[in-house]
């Protein structure tokens, strides 16, 4: 299967100051691909590269398999590009912008772009100049979503959106998903990341820090496991079991918590010999996995 995109050793230095190193990293065709790191991780950096809106210091990239050097203007028509800081001029109502901005993509029904428009609540007889940030967001989303490109590419696209329509906007990447298109989205955010990648890039300090499934970053991810028993149990037979670490017993020592890491399937066979009498797990959230990334960084930025 093709990637649509290809990132190989690209390193961006700006003067002394370092926005991206050696990042190696594939985007499947037809994925929804979360990209996620704190302000100043390097995201943006990598997708004006992407884009050709600044050039790399070192490394390559390809965008559905072209250069974005020399290859940007039919890119530009097969790419839907929602900027971290979308700007465009004030002057103009909503309809207006989004029209002119159809027919440099090379055309768009007006039911799509009016479909979009609605289903974000955008007015298009307002003026851009008096938007709010929000609204204008919803500008920049529906002007990557309404030519239906094969790749999307989304810096920030929830930001400064209203929380009740951050799901709409998670129904549109689904469609677009389901509709063989790609997306790659960058965030802080992991909630929105979780809910739609099929696989997540976590970036720290310009650089790779990890890149699994949504699935695989869970099953890594420490748990936290209790069992309650009808009668008490000894600790003994807890300690040492596959991927369960520091178990302990409360004074009546019936409750038995845990640490788990992947499946809990040792721990289940020793306490199905007695009566269990209740079972729970924290799903790990993949905050977690993401402030543990950044929690092992801060001893080297506080250097
Ligand atoms: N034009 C620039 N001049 C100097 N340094 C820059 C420039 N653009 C980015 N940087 C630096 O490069 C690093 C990566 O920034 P980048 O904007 O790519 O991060 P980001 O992950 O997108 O964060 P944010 O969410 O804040 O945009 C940061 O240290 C930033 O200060």
């Amino acid at each position: 299967m093709l990637n649509a995109i290809e990132i190989r050793d690209l390193t961006k230095t700006y003067g002394t100051r370092r926005g991206l190193t050696g990042l190696t990293l594939d985007v499947r065709q037809g994925e929804v691909f979360g990209y996620l790191g704190p302000n100043g991780a390097g995201k943006s950096t990598t997708i004006r590269v992407l884009l050709d809106l600044i050039r790399p210091t070192g490394g390559s990239v390809r965008v559905l398999g072209l250069d974005p050097r020399h290859d940007g203007r039919e890119l530009r028509r097969r790419i839907g590009y929602l900027a971290g800081d979308f700007v465009v001029d004030g002057r103009q109502s909503v309809r207006e912008c989004l029209r002119f901005l159809a027919r440099l993509s090379g055309g768009v029904p007006v039911s799509r772009i009016d479909e979009l428009a609605d289903r974000l609540g955008l007015d298009q007889t307002a003026t851009i100049k008096n938007l709010s940030k929000g609204n204008r967001q919803k500008v920049g989303l529906v002007q990557a979503f309404m030519h239906t490109p094969e790749l999307l590419i989304l810096d920030e696209p929830t930001s400064g959106l209203d929380p009740l329509l951050q799901q709409t906007f998670l129904d549109l990447v689904t469609e677009a998903a389901r509709n063989g298109q790609t997306v790659f989205m960058s965030s802080h955010i992991m909630d929105e990341v979780e809910a739609v990648a099929d696989r997540i890039a976590i970036l720290r300090d310009g650089r790779l820090v990890a890149l699994d499934t949504v699935a695989d970053l869970r099953a890594a991810a420490v748990r936290r496991i209790e069992i309650g028993f009808a009668a008490p149990v000894s600790l003994d037979q807890f300690r040492g079991l596959a991927g369960l670490t520091e178990p302990t017993l409360d004074d009546t020592g019936t409750i038995l918590r845990a640490r788990l890491t992947g499946t809990p399937d040792a721990v289940l066979k020793i306490a199905a010999q007695h009566t269990v009498t209740s079972l729970h797990t924290t799903d790990p959230h993949l905050d977690e996995i993401f402030h543990t990334q950044y929690a092992d960084a801060a001893p080297r930025d506080a250097a």
